[in-house]
């Protein structure tokens, strides 16, 4: 569907170290002893059949579950020291930024506001300093606007600027989804199926947006997508989950060869 990454950064060193992970919801075993890395500057992608695990997977990363056995440790630190409340927000503060399956936009405020509300983290002066608009707060709002606008014309959605963003098309919206987790100038952007809904331009556009984001800024991308067209196309290193295990891990062409991977998930002809 796209032509393969013109290789940008060099892949680094192990930036998210997911070590024997398990997680339970009552009797449901959502997760078994899971263990992966991405590396930085790395596309790595999760996927699976329905219900395998991988927005699950995605949860405990960004600290939203908790869970009962195992450890995350981005960089190094291991992110289950810190309390729920609390792990969230340092993940955030440590560069790991995430979109939704479902769009979490505000449908009613403009492209401009959406994206601007990503910047939330990198405000200094409180909210009465801002709705003042008085001196530091003034200069730092012209700051994040221009860092916003810089946003905007990488994204092409310049002409979409004041529109409310519940009446532009999915494929828009999704791509200003993708520009408020940018605007927090992550580290790591976990995309929950960034591509779901789309038609096949609106798919290539998003693609063309991954890999330019994972090439210009250097952006360690994790994703779960189920079009394995885009998957096998954009990936550096598949992670494949089956109720809960994980049953593959290697480069688009180790997996594909995967007899196990076959039988579960892709299905001869992959
Ligand atoms: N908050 C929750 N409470 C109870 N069960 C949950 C919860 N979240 C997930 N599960 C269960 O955990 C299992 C894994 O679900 P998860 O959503 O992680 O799978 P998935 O691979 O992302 O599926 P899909 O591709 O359909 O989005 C499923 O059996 C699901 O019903």
């Amino acid at each position: 569907m796209t032509d393969p990454p013109g290789r940008r950064a060099e892949i680094g060193d192990v930036l998210l170290d997911v070590r024997n992970i398990s997680l339970s919801f009552g009797g449901v075993k959502a997760l078994s002893d899971i263990s992966f890395d991405v590396r930085e500057h790395e596309i790595r992608a999760i996927i699976g059949p329905n219900g395998a695990g991988k927005s699950s997977m995605l949860n405990c990363i960004n600290g939203v579950y908790q869970p009962q056995q195992g450890e995350i440790r981005l960089r190094g630190e291991d992110m289950g020291r810190f309390s729920p409340r609390h792990r969230q927000r340092r993940m955030a503060e440590r560069g790991v930024a995430r979109t939704f399956q479902n769009l979490a936009l505000f449908k009613g405020m403009s492209v401009l506001d959406n994206i601007m509300a990503g910047r939330g983290l990198h405000m200094k002066r409180n909210l009465l300093w801002q709705a003042l608009r008085l001196g530091p707060a003034l200069h730092e709002e012209i700051e994040h606007r221009e860092q916003v606008e810089r946003l905007i014309d990488f994204l092409e959605i310049q002409p979409y600027r004041h529109t409310p963003v519940g009446g532009l098309p999915y494929g828009l919206q999704k791509r200003v989804d993708l520009g408020r987790a940018l605007a927090m100038e992550p580290r790591v952007l976990l995309l929950d199926e960034p591509m779901a809904g789309m038609n096949v331009e609106e798919k290539q556009d998003m693609c063309r947006f991954i890999l330019d984001v994972n090439d210009e800024f250097g952006t360690t991308i994790v994703l779960i997508e189920h079009d394995m067209g885009v998957v096998m196309d954009i990936s550096d290193r598949v992670v494949v989950l089956d109720y809960g295990r994980k049953i593959g891990d290697g480069t688009p062409d180790e997996v594909r060869a995967s007899e196990e991977v076959v039988r579960a998930y892709l299905g001869p002809g992959h």
